[in-house]
């Protein structure tokens, strides 16, 4: 570390209001039913980084149990048979990257069908993690939930858990919750089935197999984006073990979509759907995607596009019988809703006075090669191009620092000067200076010591110093400082000349970002 702290310029904390430890302490549930209450309320609901820790070292990992779990919970808050969750017509997505991105695809189509009357009439979507606000994580015709809304139900779903607290349930433990994301997946089942939504498109959370999600067994489609290497303590470190998670998402009857996969993964998914008996089919990127303006204009972003298009065709077969997918050319609606997508976050620019900002919210090896290559073309394009800024973290991945590798050389090996990222800036996911975090990003699995003295951002210092010794390197508290850091470059660059700067590796960054650029705490 010495190394680093010779190299790398670190700022110290500024006077805060706040003390670390406050922010890390389970708050007691307030008596009042606002949307903060909610969320305070659901923050206390998340496993403190002590038990994690002591899970991890017991090698305690999610299996069948914590589905049946879901069931006792969902039949806990009134819904006690699988067939209650029919009437939502679920689309059903596992992956390791490109979930997110697939499921706002599909959204985005199925509404322009809603909008002419449908069907369907209401759409919901659930995804993860969020990136400005809890709420944003339930959506209805591809609106969050208002606050109001959110605490409705909320705490309705917290009612009717206290009340049957005692009831028995296979798997449930008398007077528990479900912890933190599995709570908002059970509530979206409640807003969805209340609100009377007709097709749900649900993002998994961790896996497939044993995810929160998998509650659903009769899914009008399952879809399986891209997969890779990621959440390795829960799924394993090969990409076969992780396609058997992922897997467990297809269900007998229900039409089941995959695109090209690498090998070992492919013969997985095509292994386990013979045992379900379920018809898989692996796409190729759809020719009817052809001159159609995918955003950014990546195979990636086809594929997502391509898996995208055949739930939807399958979803809308589905809920109107006079629908007729045409193999030969895309509807208005599927073009318009593919063009038209608005998913945050995601391979962003947002250009100021002095600095063009690229913020994308990629954190595996895989994702983060691309944010890097679609940085470096966005970068090409422009004749103002000034000095490279990276500002990076991802907190909580100890093998994060791997992530480095491909993000640093895939931009100095496109840079005809070879330098790459002239700055480099590493900093927590802190929002702002003074006042700590945001309440939607209070995060007790983290090690708070380690956010503290910023140990993992010294990590990433020391391993970029090593693979680029001509960079400036920064270590910095908080995003807001980081951004203001990364602004007070551009008054080195000459005229005409913008700061291209890059920021990725971790949604949670990629949203304080966006509420600090945006300077608005809303969506
Ligand atoms: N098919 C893909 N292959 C590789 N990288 C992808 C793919 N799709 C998206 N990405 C990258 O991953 C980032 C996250 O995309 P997205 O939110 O769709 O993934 P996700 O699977 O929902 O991820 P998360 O694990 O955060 O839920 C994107 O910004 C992009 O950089
Ligand atoms: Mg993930
Ligand atoms: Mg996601």
């Amino acid at each position: 570390m010495n190394h680093v702290l010779r190299q790398a310029v670190i700022l110290p904390r500024s006077p805060s209001k706040f003390t670390f430890a406050s922010l890390f302490i389970n708050r007691n549930m307030t008596t009042g039913r606002s949307y903060n209450d909610a969320i305070d309320a659901l923050n206390s609901l998340q496993t403190p980084f002590a038990v994690i820790e002591a899970r991890r070292k017991a090698g305690i990992r999610p299996d069948a149990d914590s589905v049946r779990e879901m069931r006792g919970y969902l039949a806990r808050i009134g819904y006690a048979s699988p067939r209650d969750l029919d009437a939502l017509n679920i689309i059903h997505v596992a992956g390791t990257k490109g979930k997110g991105s697939t499921c706002a695809f599909v959204d985005s189509i199925l509404s322009r069908y809603q909008r002419k009357g449908g069907p369907p009439s209401k759409i919901g979507l659930l995804t993860s993690p969020h990136l400005i606000a809890v709420r944003e994580r339930i959506r209805i015709n591809s609106s969050p939930i208002s606050e109001e809304i959110f605490a409705k139900y909320f705490f309705e779903v917290w009612d009717r858990l206290e009340a049957n607290a005692s009831v028995a349930v296979e798997d449930v433990q008398p007077g528990t919750k479900p912890i933190y994301s599995r709570y908002l997946t059970l509530m979206s089942y409640h807003v969805f089935l209340s609100e009377g939504v007709d097709a749900a498109i649900y993002e998994t959370g961790i896996g497939g197999e044993y995810d929160a999600t998998n509650v659903v067994d009769r899914p009008v489609a399952s879809g399986i984006s891209t997969l890779g290497i990621d959440h390795v303590y829960v799924l394993g470190a090969t990409v076969d073990k992780i396609a058997w998670h992922k897997a467990g998402i297809m269900k007998t009857g229900s039409p089941a979509f995959t695109i090209e996969q690498v090998p070992a993964a492919a013969d997985v998914l095509k292994q386990r759907a013979v045992d379900k008996g379920v018809d898989l089919k692996v796409l190729d990127v759809d020719p009817r995607l052809k001159g159609v303006k995918i955003r950014p204009d990546a195979l990636f972003q086809r594929k997502n596009a391509t898996l995208a298009v055949a739930l939807a065709e399958t979803a809308l077969k589905k809920l109107d019988a006079t629908f007729k997918p045409n193999p030969e050319a895309l509807p208005q609606e599927f073009i318009e809703g593919l063009e038209q997508v608005v998913w945050r976050g995601r391979c962003e620019v947002k250009e100021e006075d002095n600095v063009i900002w690229h913020v994308d919210g990629a954190h595996t090896v895989d994702s983060l090669k691309m944010a890097a290559r679609w940085f470096v073309n966005e970068c090409a394009e422009r004749s103002n191009q000034g000095t490279q800024v990276l500002i990076f973290n991802q907190q909580g991945r100890t093998e994060a620092v791997d992530f480095l590798d491909g993000l640093c050389n895939t931009v100095k090996n496109a840079d005809p000067s070879g330098q790459g990222f002239k700055t480099v800036i590493f900093c927590t996911n802190v929002t702002y200076a003074t006042t700590g975090y945001k309440r939607d990003f209070i995060n007790h699995q983290y090690n708070p010591a380690d956010i503290e003295k910023m140990t993992q951002q010294k990590i990433f210092a020391e391993k970029w110093a090593a693979l680029d010794p001509s960079a400036k390197i920064m270590v910095i508290p908080s995003i807001e400082e980081a951004i203001k850091t990364a602004r007070s470059l551009a008054d080195s660059e000459g005229s005409g000349k913008k700061v291209q700067a890059l920021i990725t590796g971790s949604l949670h960054l990629v949203g304080g970002a966006l509420g600090i650029l945006e300077k608005a705490d809303a969506l």
